[in-house]
This record gives structure tokens, C-alpha cells and sequence, in this order.
């Protein structure tokens, strides 16, 4: 039978829990060190405020909302802090001796072997060891070794397109192109996914990585029975075996001599000459998968919205073709980077797709190491980050900033360049922009080289809101176009260009 005493406990219990919250709150609210930073009141009080906004897709959008309300620098956590000025982009991504570091909680669960990618490795030498030994394979004299690789799936892309039904949907169909061509550089195997045929690699690699952060956040999670982290789980092992298979098959390839050229090729022949050390076998895993993850989504994504925001404005579209075609007068002959690097108006309508559109305009979270940042000593611990998408929404910066005007890169500012970000800066930006400016921009020549191009009705404005799960993707994941090729597909046979699936 109860006593009177086992009665009493509880609303002790509660009595001393409530008490614990009220006193954490007031402390949080008015006496925290952050106390006196402009912020909503429940972020102040509470990390769940954030975790809500980014489980609902909306923590991109809601960082730019609060910088709109409270200005530059804006408590968006119990310990963390948010900016957007130009001063502490340099605090807190460029090289230090003080470096604000990322959270290893958040980054641990990408790891597929025990091991860490150069993206998810939070240990400053370990990150500085694999930057060196990935280097030279995305150096851009790198890159240009695989354009004739790169140029071949462009070219398989385009058939498809040309004997497609029309209007061709092109949202899966550019995210198969990016796909292959990251699988043939990565794994020295393309996934062939621009055949039509699924593949069961890149299936587990998408169901891995869309839940393994929450991995790092909550260990457990790894091993809950049901939906996606089941699957996930499931997903892992496959991925390893098929992907060290990849690996094997490619060093026995180069023991014979081969000349394909690729990332793999420079991962496996890369020696650290600072540590005297080469990738393991765990390490050329967990990179070369992360290479799918990091180069494929953000390049299709790049396209899709290049395409979009260039077929909604006529004088865009022809100033665009024009220079294309002028720059690629023969549609036989596939453009080429050199060329197309140059070419003025195309890089201004990249550079204003990458600021309105760009796929991670989302920030990433790093740790102050107590110092000052932006003007004021921020302390030790403190979670801080500068969001790219509201730098790039500056109105001082960039006049009208929700309109796509490709022109105001014609006079480019040294502000205008810092404050639009969307690769990042410092020593954890973006490894793969040479290798993203070759793919994106021969897809792009191609496309307007070989077709006209126009958008179909059906595609809204709601459809092309950009999806907030750190990689900002279209929602819709459909994009109709009209593709009317410049030139017969019996002709194209003839020259050897319609090699694609067909439909
Ligand atoms: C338009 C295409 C791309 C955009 C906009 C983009 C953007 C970015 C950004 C903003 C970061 C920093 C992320 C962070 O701080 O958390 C990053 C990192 C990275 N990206 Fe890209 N990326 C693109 C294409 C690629 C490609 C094609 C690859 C390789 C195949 C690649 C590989 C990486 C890697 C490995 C990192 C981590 C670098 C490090 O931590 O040292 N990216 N990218």
C-alpha cells in the first residue's frame, strides 16, 4: 500500500523541476552573457526554437526574417548568435590562429566507416591533411582532366532531351546528369542513371544521408526500428561494400595501366608530403561518397534554377543564347570550358543565380573560441554563424535584392563579391567549385547551344520555392521545358550526337 511519503514526492519532484526551468529561463533571459543581444524571446530561453524552424524547413528563412527585424546580429539560441555583416564573415571562416571551429555532435553521423570526410572532420590538422591530399584532383588544371569524361554524359544528357517527349521534365533528368558524372569521377563507375534505370547505390546513399546528421545529434537514433532510420541503417553496410568494390576494381584498373582520368584516380596517387601519409581505404570511402552528397544535388539544383529564372525574362534568355552561340557556332561540336568561362553574361547570370538560388545559402554552424567577432568579444562555446542567404539579400549591397538582374555583376564590387557567398569562404569552402564551374557551365552551353528552350505553363512559382533542409532544392522537383533542338535528330545521328535513351 502507498505511504503518505510516496505521495509527497512527486509534486516535490515537479516543485524542484520548475523551479530548476524558471531559475535556467530568468538566468538565460537577463543574466547570460548573451543577455544583452536583440533576439525573440523564446530562442533566448530555449535551442528548441531553432531545432523547431529547422525540422519545419524553415531555419534559412527564419534567420533572414529575425537580421530583417533585429538588425546585424541577433540571438537565435540559449548560446548561440547569428550575423549578417561583412566584418564577421572574415571572424569567423577565414584562417586563424584562433578559428572558430564546427560541433563535432552535428558532423559525427555522417560517418559511414568510423572515419571522417574532409567535409565532416571538425580536427583542424586532420581537415588540413585531407584538403592537401584532395587538392591537387580539384585544382582547376585538375578538373580540366576530366572534361572529356564530364563532356560525354553532358552529351548523353542532351540526347535524352532531344528525344524526349515534349515538354521534358528536367528536374530528375539534370539530377541524373550530375549524378553520373559525380559516380564516374568518384567511384571511376558511372551509376548510369541517365539510362532510366534506377540504381540501388545512389537510392542508399540519398536514404543514408538525409537522416544521418540527426545521427550525430542523437547516437541513438541510429538504432530506432522503424522508417527511415531503419533504412538507413540497412543502407550503410551496402554503401561501404559497393563503394570499396569501386575502389578495388580502380586500383587494379591503374595496376594495368589504365589512362582514366577522374577523382579517384588522384585520390588514390595523392601522398601528404607534410605528414608522409596517403588516404586509407576508410578515408577514399567516406570522401568519395561525400563527393556524391556535396557535387551532385547543388549542381543540378544550380541548373534547374538557371534555366527557371532565365525563361521567365525574354531579354535575359536572348542576350544569353546569343552569346552562347555566337561563343559555339557549330551545335556539333560540344563547347568547351576555356571558352565558356570567358564569356561575360553567362557569368553574370551564374554569379546572380548563385545569390538568389543558390543551393547552400544556408549557414553552417561553427564554435567560438572566445574572441571577438564582428566588433564584440564573443565567449568561449558560443554557437555562431553568418547566413549567407541574408548577406546576399543586403540591401545596401545589392539594390532591389529580390530581383534577378544578371547585369549588376557587370560592375562588380569587391563588397558585392564578399558579401555573396554561395561557396563559402575561407578554408572550409566549397573544394569542389573549379569542378561545379566545369559541369555546371558546359550543361548550361550545351543546353542553350543545342535548343530553345522555354517553360512550360505548368510550372508555378510555389513549385519553385526553395525546399530549407540545408541543401535548398526545388520543392516542387519538377521543371517542364519546352526543348526544340536547333537541329533534327536524323542530322544529329548522322554526327553521332543522339546516343541517349529515348523515350
Ligand atoms: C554549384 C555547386 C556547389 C555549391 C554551390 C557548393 C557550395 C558549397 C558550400 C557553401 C560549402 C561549405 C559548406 C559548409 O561550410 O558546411 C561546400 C563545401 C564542400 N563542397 Fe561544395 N558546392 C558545390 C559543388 C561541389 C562539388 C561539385 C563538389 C565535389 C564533387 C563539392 C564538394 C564539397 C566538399 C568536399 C566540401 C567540404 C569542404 C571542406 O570542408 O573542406 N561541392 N560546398
Amino acid at each position: 500500500m502507498a505511504s503518505i511519503s510516496d505521495f509527497a514526492v512527486w509534486p516535490s519532484l515537479v516543485g524542484a523541476s520548475t523551479l530548476y526551468w524558471l531559475i535556467l529561463i530568468i538566468y538565460r533571459v537577463f543574466f547570460h552573457p548573451l543577455a544583452t543581444y536583440p533576439g525573440p524571446l523564446m530562442a533566448k530561453m530555449t535551442d528548441w526554437y531553432m531545432v523547431y524552424m529547422s525540422l519545419t524547413a524553415q531555419n534559412t528563412y527564419k534567420r533572414y526574417e529575425l537580421h530583417m527585424k533585429y538588425g546585424k546580429v541577433v540571438r537565435v539560441g540559449a548560446n548561440e548568435l547569428s550575423y549578417s555583416d561583412e566584418a564577421s564573415i572574415k571572424d569567423i571562416f577565414a584562417q586563424s590562429t584562433e578559428p572558430c571551429l564546427k560541433a563535432p555532435a552535428f558532423y559525427k553521423g555522417f560517418s559511414l566507416t568510423g572515419r571522417q570526410s574532409v567535409f565532416s572532420t571538425t580536427d583542424r590538422n586532420e581537415h588540413g591533411r585531407m584538403r592537401r591530399l584532395l587538392s591537387h584532383g580539384f585544382s582547376q588544371q585538375g578538373v580540366l582532366d576530366f572534361q572529356p569524361e564530364i563532356s560525354q554524359i553532358i552529351e548523353q544528357y542532351i540526347a535524352n532531351i532531344a528525344t524526349a517527349r515534349q515538354p521534358v521534365e528536367l528536374h530528375d533528368e539534370t539530377h541524373h546528369l550530375f549524378l553520373d558524372i559525380t559516380s564516374r569521377l568518384s567511384f571511376a563507375k558511372s551509376f548510369d542513371t541517365l539510362s532510366g534505370r534506377p540504381h540501388q547505390g545512389a537510392q542508399d546513399i540519398e536514404t543514408y544521408f538525409t537522416v544521418c546528421p540527426l545521427f550525430g545529434l542523437l547516437p541513438i537514433a541510429r538504432y530506432f526500428p522503424f522508417g527511415p532510420f531503419k533504412a538507413a541503417r540497412q543502407a550503410q553496410p551496402r554503401i561501404r561494400r559497393s563503394v570499396q568494390g569501386y575502389i578495388d576494381e580502380f586500383r587494379a584498373r591503374l595496376g594495368k595501366g589504365t589512362t582514366e582520368q577522374g577523382l579517384l584516380r588522384h585520390m588514390l596517387t595523392a601522398c601528404d608530403t607534410d605528414t608522409n601519409t596517403t588516404l586509407t581505404d576508410a578515408e577514399l570511402v567516406e570522401n568519395s561518397v561525400l563527393f556524391i552528397i556535396a557535387g551532385s544535388g547543388t549542381s543540378a539544383t544550380t541548373v534547374l534554377y538557371l534555366l527557371y529564372e532565365v525563361s521567365k525574362r525574354p531579354e535575359v534568355l536572348e542576350r544569353l543564347t546569343r552569346e552562347i552561340r555566337d561563343a559555339f557556332p557549330d551545335p556539333y561540336v560540344m563547347p568547351a570550358f576555356d571558352t565558356a568561362t570567358k564569356l561575360p553574361y553567362l557569368n553574370c547570370v551564374l554569379q546572380e543565380t548563385l545569390r538568389l538560388r543558390g543551393p547552400i545559402m544556408s549557414c553552417s554552424v561553427r564554435l567560438s573560441p572566445g574572441k571577438s567577432i564582428g566588433g564584440s568579444f564573443v565567449p568561449y562555446g558560443t554557437t555562431v554563424s553568418n547566413v549567407p542567404y541574408a548577406t546576399a539579400r543586403d540591401p545596401e549591397a545589392f539594390p532591389d535584392p529580390e530581383a534577378f538582374v544578371p547585369e549588376r555583376w557587370e560592375t562588380a564590387t569587391p563588397w558585392m563579391r564578399s558579401m555573396n557567398r554561395p561557396f563559402s569562404t575561407g578554408n572550409r569552402n566549397c573544394i569542389g567549385m573549379h569542378l561545379a564551374r566545369v559541369q555546371v557551365l558546359l550543361t548550361i552551353c550545351a543546353l542553350y547551344q543545342r535548343f530553345d528552350l522555354a517553360l512550360d505553363p505548368r510550372v508555378t512559382e510555389d513549385m519553385m520555392v526553395q525546399r530549407d533542409f540545408g541543401l535548398m532544392t526545388v520543392s516542387g522537383k519538377k521543371l517542364w521545358m519546352t526543348a526544340t533542338p536547333r537541329v533534327n535528330s536524323n542530322e544529329a545521328q548522322c554526327h553521332g550526337l543522339d546516343k541517349g535513351r529515348g523515350d
